[in-house]
């Protein structure tokens, strides 16, 4: 990988509870987006393949196993320059229990109508207006 790459990969899940809610977690203040709501996720690293690096960052983030079999792939969103960031969104029904905020940020369950009321990272909110309501 370049040094200076002009674009950067995340990837993020866009998880349904049995009940149709989404998870979404707050973005801790201090870092780009700090405060918006957004999807778990993360850079993926060199040598990793995007779903690995997503049950990766979930692991890490919200101590949950996620399974990359149930995974969908849904969306891309591109946001920015030097570098750019490519969001690849998936989504998953997986039914995961009660994550562990490993990392203290705050998160929820959320109907799609509530979710779109939150303070939302600019990507996400143009992710979140591609599912179905
Ligand atoms: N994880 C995640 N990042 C998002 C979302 N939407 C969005 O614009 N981003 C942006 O994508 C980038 C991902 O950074 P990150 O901080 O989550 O990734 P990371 O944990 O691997 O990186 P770090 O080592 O800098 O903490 C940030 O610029 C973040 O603002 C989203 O829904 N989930």
């Amino acid at each position: 990988m370049q040094n200076n790459p002009t674009w950067i990969l995340v990837v993020a899940l866009a998880l349904f509870d049995a009940e149709g809610r989404l998870f979404l977690q707050q973005r801790p203040t201090g870092k780009h987006h700090g405060g918006m709501w957004e999807f778990p996720g993360g850079k993926v690293e060199a040598s990793e393949k995007p779903a690995n690096a997503l049950v990766r960052e979930i692991a890490e983030e919200l101590a949950l196993a996620i399974d990359p079999v149930q995974l969908e792939q849904a969306f891309f969103a591109e946001e920015g320059s030097d570098p750019a960031v490519v969001l690849n969104l998936y989504t998953s029904r997986q039914q995961v229990g009660v994550p562990q905020s490993l990392e203290g940020q705050a998160w929820g369950w959320f109907t799609l109508a509530e979710a779109v009321g939150l303070p939302l990272a600019p990507m996400d909110r143009k992710l979140l207006s591609r599912f179905d309501r």
